[in-house]
């Protein structure tokens, strides 16, 4: 991969040795840019750069050696722009740690899709929280399954920045023929659209291993796309963002394939296998189950009605029976499609 000089962000930094941390180092080095990739465990480290493979979380893709990995946060402090790629979950804690040595200025890119549990603060709360007052953040999301970005395959993303011409520059360091990002301004629609579709597709996973039918999971995808757009307005997003690749485009993409892991977690659980077991036998993150009850508790505070969320927050949570929660969706009053 040969490397084009850009003027603003020539070196990226990716924090996170998982799927789509090193889907995205490498899209990063197709654009041309110095890449460097950080691993939390020296372990993985040390086999991704003697393997060239992250045989863990990205099987079968080779690693080029112009790729650089790395234990060390100030390997990636000192790039011009960070792409913040951990688990949503622990987004804010990496953040702390890399807080002391990032570059003065240096744009953090959030591509983890969550809500945070315990503040439900989404990603640019808790983030902005953890990292230097003032540190520029934007937002990338969209439908994208770490292993075809890996390989290559064409992918269209949002890249939501406050700044339209701080936006425009990661847009160009970070854009290929093949990793085509969207440029966007709202920041809140653009993180609630990846966020929200994680729960959404575990409820899809279950009417898939229930055995319930297209037309539920396409009723599924609307009615949920209805909640995601009504959270996201209630927080300030703009509803034609939902409409967009961070919103509609990734909610089809989860909600339609059994590559994605939530919606293959939401299969498990309609075939009848139990939430520990499911979770005992992944290595790799399902976001939605963590974001469930976040967002349940973030639409609770604001009032808005979220019935699909509430629903799979009551069966992975609360105990909730699978048949009588579906009947109890199934049972709810008639009312008005724009209601
Ligand atoms: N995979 C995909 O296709 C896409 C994923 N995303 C989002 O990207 C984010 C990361 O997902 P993904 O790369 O798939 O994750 P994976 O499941 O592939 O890997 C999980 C990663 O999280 C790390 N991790 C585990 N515990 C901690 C911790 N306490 N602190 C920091 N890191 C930790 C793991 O490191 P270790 O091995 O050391 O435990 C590993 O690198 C998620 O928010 C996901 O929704 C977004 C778009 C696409
Ligand atoms: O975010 C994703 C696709 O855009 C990945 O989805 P899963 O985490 O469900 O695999």
């Amino acid at each position: 991969m040969t490397t084009r000089v850009s003027p603003t962000f020539s070196r990226i930094g990716v924090i996170g040795g998982g799927a789509w941390g090193t889907a995205l180092a490498l899209a990063a080095l197709r654009a041309g840019r110095e890449t460097w990739l950080w691993a939390r465990e020296p372990a993985v480290v040390a086999a991704m750069t003697a393997e060239r493979e992250n045989r863990d979380y990205l099987p079968g893709v080779p690693l080029p050696p112009d790729l650089r990995v790395t234990n060390d946060l100030a390997d990636i402090g000192a790039c011009d722009a960070v792409l913040l790629v951990s688990p949503a979950q622990h987004a804010r804690a990496v953040c702390a740690r890399l807080a002391p040595v990032l570059r003065p200025g240096a744009p953090v890119v959030i591509c983890a899709k969550g809500i945070e549990l315990d503040s439900f603060a989404l990603m640019s709360e808790a983030v902005a929280a953890a990292l230097p007052a003032g540190t520029p953040l934007a937002i990338l999301s969209g439908p994208t399954f770490a292993a075809e970005v890996a390989r290559g395959l064409p992918t269209a993303v949002t890249l939501a920045c406050a700044d339209a011409g701080l936006g425009a520059g990661l847009v160009e360091a970070l854009g290929s023929r093949s990793f085509r990002p969207y440029r966007s301004d709202d920041v809140i629609g653009s993180q609630i659209g990846g966020a929200v579709k994680n729960v959404l597709a575990i409820a899809c996973g279950v009417v898939e291993g229930r055995k319930l039918g297209d037309n539920a999971r396409a009723a599924l995808i609307t009615r949920g796309l209805a909640e995601i757009t009504r959270l996201a307005l209630a927080l300030g997003g703009r509803a034609d963002t939902l409409m967009g690749l961070s919103g509609l485009g990734d909610l089809t993409l989860t909600c339609s394939s059994l590559q994605s892991r939530n919606m293959s977690l939401g299969a498990a659980l309609g075939e009848g296998r139990a939430l520990a077991d499911i979770l005992a036998a992944r290595r790799s993150v399902a976001e939605g189950v963590y974001t469930a009850a976040a967002v349940v508790g973030l639409a609770g505070r604001l009032g808005v009605d979220m019935p699909i969320c509430a629903a799979v927050d009551a069966i992975l949570n609360k105990g909730a029976s699978l048949d009588a929660t579906i009947e109890g969706l199934l049972s709810r009053p008639f009312r008005g499609e724009g209601e």
